[in-house]
């Protein structure tokens, strides 16, 4: 059995995540945290995997915490860059038996998206991202959008493609989008949708579009468990779930 703690445990995915913890036959739910609690509860209850589905500007300290006990996290929050990424390996570096997976969607359908995109990248001229969540989502634009960004960014780049063509010379604040690594992302708040994404590809004479949706929380379970289930054989920094699915 492996213990798991979640962090963020009354919020909408570590409230589903706790279920899952519950439900799964190899994982043991001994520790629910959210907003004022004491870290310390973690290692009382002999937490071995952490996961983080709580808020940007917390999760740091959070990892920071686990990084320094030992504790194995598998992390869902989003608001990671480059500048964040770095300062997790450096204290991995320093705890180097600990494991942190920081995996922007933990839905299987999604990372294959991001995949799919990544793999079409350098076929098309055009290319922009279309992200649609529910209305009380915080960040904009979402984890997912600015990790296939940036995938697709470095298939291009590694391909030498030219610029992406927009002749665009006025426009009204926020009606292209925002640029992630060069490549324009929409984002949409409806009432009624969880977690929906398009990439629209183009170039002369047609158009491919690759769409995922979440349509409830339990999409994200298996995801979750698989990381739980992996980390603690992972050492050090894994950004994407798609490093423990067989994808080749
Ligand atoms: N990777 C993935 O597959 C997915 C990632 N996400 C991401 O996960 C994060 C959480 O999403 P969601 O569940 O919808 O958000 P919620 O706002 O529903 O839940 C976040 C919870 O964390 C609590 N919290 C805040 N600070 C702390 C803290 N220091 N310690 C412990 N708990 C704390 C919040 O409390 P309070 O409300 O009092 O602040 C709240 O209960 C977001 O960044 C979201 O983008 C979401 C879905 C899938
Ligand atoms: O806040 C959400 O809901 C989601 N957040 C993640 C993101 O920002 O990509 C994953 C998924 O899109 C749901």
């Amino acid at each position: 059995m492996i213990k798991v703690g979640v962090l963020g445990a009354k919020g909408k995915m570590g409230a589903q995540t706790c279920l899952a913890v519950e439900e799964a036959a190899d994982t043991e739910l001994v520790a629910r945290l959210d907003q004022g609690d004491e870290l310390d509860e973690l290692t009382r209850a002999g937490a071995e995997v952490v996961v983080d589905f709580t808020r940007p500007e917390v999760v740091m300290d959070n990892l920071a915490w686990c990084i320094a006990h030992g504790i194995h996290a598998v992390v869902g929050t989003t608001g990671f860059d480059e500048e964040r990424l770095a300062t997790l390996r450096t204290q991995l570096e320093a705890n180097p038996g600990t494991g942190v997976l920081i995996a922007p969607n933990f839905s299987i359908g999604a990372v294959l998206m991001m995949q799919f995109a990544a793999q079409a990248a350098r076929y098309y001229e055009s290319v922009e991202i279309i992200e649609l969540h529910h209305p009380d989502k915080v960040d904009a634009p979402s984890g997912t959008a600015r990790r296939t960004a940036e995938l697709v960014a470095a298939v291009r780049r590694e391909a030498e493609a030219g610029p992406i063509p927009d002749a665009t010379t006025t426009a009204l604040e926020g009606a292209r989008g925002a640029d992630v690594d060069g490549i324009r992302v929409h984002g949409v708040r409806l009432r009624g949708l969880v977690a929906h994404q398009e990439v629209l590809f183009g170039d002369e004479g047609e158009t491919l579009t690759i769409r995922h949706d979440s349509m409830h929380r339990t999409s994200f379970m298996a995801g979750v468990l698989l990381g739980v289930r992996s980390i603690g054989t992972a050492p050090g920094l894994t950004v994407g779930l798609e490093h423990f699915m067989d994808l080749s």
